[in-house]
């Protein structure tokens, strides 16, 4: 087994890549381009990307994931086995490939790349741009040829595109929930203080008034108890021996005028 090399490149690709480019040899390698479908997984519409002439670019965004359709159809020999890549300039921003390494031998379709911008920055990609890399090698006996789901594969099908649906943690998700909460806790704790300051304020008013009252009950009971006391001391004077002692003075005063 070994890798195929430029000039064995130069002679089998032809028939292996339908839109075969010489210029898109890169030493031991061939670069496939972004094709017509894309899908995003913070899509609005939850619906893949069409890319034409017009809509011509796909922004992934910090900690999203995406599918990717090549815009070659790539047929492999049986006796060849073909490994795919992203090249070096978009994976340097952050971007993974995360789907499968390898094409199988007698594969035919257009290759999907599932991919995870891991890096902290949007990338941004166009339509017809090579992003992707494939070699090939032979294979040291015969093999069975692929014969499975993906043979024939021309667009990224509903069932792929499903099964990323759903609620996505990404660091960048997760990192404006974080925030959201955050300013969530600083609206609470500021209503959370002027309620604060509101309870305080009217239990010190309340206190204030509790010992205003009891005051002014204290001062009532005082007066009221001097009035007592002058009451009693009242009653305790004989008033008959006053009147008495006022009449025999009166009296007394009448024959005094008389002898004059
Ligand atoms: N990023 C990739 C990786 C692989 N393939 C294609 C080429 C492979 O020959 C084929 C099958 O690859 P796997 O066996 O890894 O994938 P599955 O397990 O999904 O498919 P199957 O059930 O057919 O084995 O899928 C693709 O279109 N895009």
């Amino acid at each position: 087994m070994g890798f195929l090399g430029t000039n064995e490149l130069r002679q089998i690709l032809p028939n292996c890549i339908d839109k075969f480019d010489d210029k898109r040899i890169d030493n031991v390698a061939y670069e496939l381009s972004l094709g017509e479908e894309a899908y995003l997984t913070d899509s609005k519409s939850g619906k893949k990307e069409k890319l034409d002439d017009k809509n011509t670019q796909i922004v992934i965004k910090s900690g999203q994931f995406a599918l990717l359709l090549t815009d070659e159809v790539v047929s492999i020999p049986d006796d060849l086995i073909a490994f795919i890549s992203i090249k070096f300039s978009q994976k340097i921003k952050g971007l993974i490939n995360v789907s499968g390494f390898h094409v199988d031998p007698g594969f035919k379709g257009k290759i999907i790349f599932s991919v995870y911008n891991a890096g902290p920055t949007n990338i941004v990609l166009d339509k017809g741009n090579p992003y992707f890399m494939i070699w090939f090698s032979n294979l040291t006996s015969s093999s069975l040829v692929y014969n499975g789901k993906h043979k024939g594969q021309n667009s990224i099908s509903g069932e792929v595109i499903h099964s990323l649906n759903g609620e996505l943690a990404s660091p960048n998700v997760l990192l404006d929930r974080i925030k959201s909460n955050e300013s969530k806790l600083t609206n609470f704790s500021w209503a959370a203080g002027v309620i604060m300051s509101i309870g305080l304020g009217l239990s010190v008013k309340t206190c204030s008034d509790n010992s205003k009252f009891n005051e002014g009950y204290q001062q009532g009971l005082k007066e009221r108890k001097i009035e007592v006391l002058i009451d009693s001391a009242i009653q305790r004077v004989d008033i008959d021996s006053v009147i008495n002692d006022r009449i025999e003075k009166q009296l007394k005063q009448k024959k005094d005028d008389s002898k004059k």
